[in-house]
C-alpha cells in the first residue's frame, strides 16, 4: 500500500441559525430573494475524506440512519464536482460524523457539503482559491456558502451572496423536533400564505444588525424575525407548543430556526441556557436539545 491510501483530512462545520430571515416573492427560477441573516452556532458535524476505490459514503451518530448514503447526499456531490472541476478521477471516502439535526432547519446537509469541499481541497493539495470554492458552495444550495464561511453575515440574492457582518457572543438552546419539514415544502406554504398579499423587497433590519455587533442579548431578543415561521407552524402546528414552553422557561426570545422544524431560543447566559434546556426537555414538546454559543467558525480542517 502507498502511503497515500493512508492519508485522511477531517474538517469540522458549524450549524447556524437565521437571526433575520426577510423573505421575498417567489422569482421566475423558483427561489425566493432573501435578506438572510446567518449566525453560526457551535454545533458541529466533522466531515472525513480518505482515498477509496469508488465513493462512499458513511456517517454515524444519534441521527445517521436519516442521512442518504448515495450521490445524493451534498457531501458526495461536493467531492464529484471538486473532482470534475480539476479533471481528476479520484475516488474518496466520506465519513460524516453527524451532530446536526437532519432537516432541522439548521443547514446541516450544508455544512457536509462545504466540509467535504474543503476536506477534498485539502486531501488533493489544490489550494483551490476561495472565490472558487464559494461558486461551487453556491452550486450546491443556496445555504452552503454561509457553512464555509462561518461567523455571521448577511446573504442576499437566494442567500449565497455574502457580506460579514460582526456579532458579539450570544447563548443559545435548540429544540430538536421529531421528524424534519421540507425546505421547498416551507417555501411554497409561505408562498400560500402569501396570496393576495403585496410582499416588500426583503432587506436587513438595520436595528438587528446594530444589536448583533453589540452582542445585547436584550437588543438581539426584540428584532429576532423569520418569515418562514408561520410557514413553518402551519405545517407544524405543535412548534407552537415548543415555542411557548421556552418562553415560560425564560428564553429571552424564541424563532423557528430557518425552514424548521428545529426552534431556537436566545438565552443571557450559559447556566440560563442550561435551565431552560432542561425545562423544554421536561415539557414533553421535543425530541431533545442542545446548548450552543455564536458566532462559530466555519469550515476548519482539523490537525492531523
Ligand atoms: C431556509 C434556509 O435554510 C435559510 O437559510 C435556506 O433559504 C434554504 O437553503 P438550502 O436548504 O440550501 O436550499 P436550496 O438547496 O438552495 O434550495 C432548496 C429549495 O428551497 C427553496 N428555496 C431555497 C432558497 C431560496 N432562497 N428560495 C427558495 O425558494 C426552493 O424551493 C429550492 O428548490
Ligand atoms: N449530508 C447530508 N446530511 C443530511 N441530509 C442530507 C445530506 N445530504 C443530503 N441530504 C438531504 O437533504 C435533506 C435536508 O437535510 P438538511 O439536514 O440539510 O436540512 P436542513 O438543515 O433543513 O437544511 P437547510 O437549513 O439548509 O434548509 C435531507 O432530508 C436529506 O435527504
Amino acid at each position: 500500500m502507498s502511503p497515500r491510501t493512508h492519508k485522511s483530512v477531517t474538517v469540522r462545520v458549524p450549524a447556524k441559525v437565521n437571526v433575520q430571515l426577510a423573505v421575498g416573492a417567489a422569482r421566475a427560477d423558483g427561489f425566493h430573494d432573501l435578506a438572510n441573516v446567518f449566525l453560526a452556532v457551535s454545533l458541529y458535524d466533522e466531515v472525513t475524506v480518505t482515498p477509496a476505490e469508488t465513493l462512499t459514503v458513511t456517517c454515524s451518530g444519534p441521527d445517521a440512519d436519516q442521512v442518504p448514503l448515495d450521490r445524493t447526499n451534498l457531501a458526495a456531490r461536493a467531492a464529484e464536482i471538486l473532482a470534475a472541476r480539476n479533471g481528476r478521477s479520484d475516488a474518496v471516502h466520506l465519513h460524516i460524523a453527524k451532530n446536526i439535526p437532519v432537516a432541522g432547519g439548521m443547514a446541516g446537509g450544508s455544512a457536509d457539503g462545504a466540509g467535504a469541499l474543503l476536506a477534498c481541497d485539502a486531501l488533493w493539495g489544490l489550494g483551490t482559491p476561495r472565490a472558487q470554492l464559494l461558486e461551487i458552495c453556491a452550486e450546491l444550495g443556496s445555504d452552503v456558502p454561509f457553512s464555509l464561511v462561518g461567523g455571521a453575515a448577511l446573504g442576499t440574492g437566494r442567500g449565497e451572496l455574502l457580506t460579514p457582518v460582526e456579532a458579539g457572543t450570544f447563548h443559545w438552546v435548540f429544540a430538536v423536533a421529531d421528524g424534519g419539514l421540507s425546505t421547498p415544502a416551507v417555501f411554497r406554504e409561505f408562498d400560500r400564505l402569501a396570496e393576495g398579499r403585496s410582499i416588500p423587497v426583503p432587506q436587513a433590519a438595520p436595528a438587528l444588525l446594530t444589536a448583533l455587533a453589540s452582542g445585547d442579548a436584550d437588543a438581539l431578543a426584540a428584532t429576532l424575525a423569520n418569515d418562514l415561521q408561520p410557514a413553518a407552524l402551519s405545517l407544524r402546528p405543535q412548534l407552537a407548543a415548543t415555542l411557548e414552553a421556552g418562553t415560560s422557561a425564560g428564553a429571552l426570545a424564541t424563532l423557528v430556526s430557518g425552514s424548521g422544524p428545529t426552534t431556537a431560543f436566545l438565552v443571557r447566559d450559559p447556566e440560563s441556557a442550561l435551565k431552560v434546556a432542561a425545562a423544554l426537555e421536561a415539557s414533553g414538546t421535543c425530541r431533545t436539545t442542545r446548548t450552543a454559543t455564536s458566532p462559530a467558525p466555519g469550515a476548519t480542517v482539523l490537525p492531523s
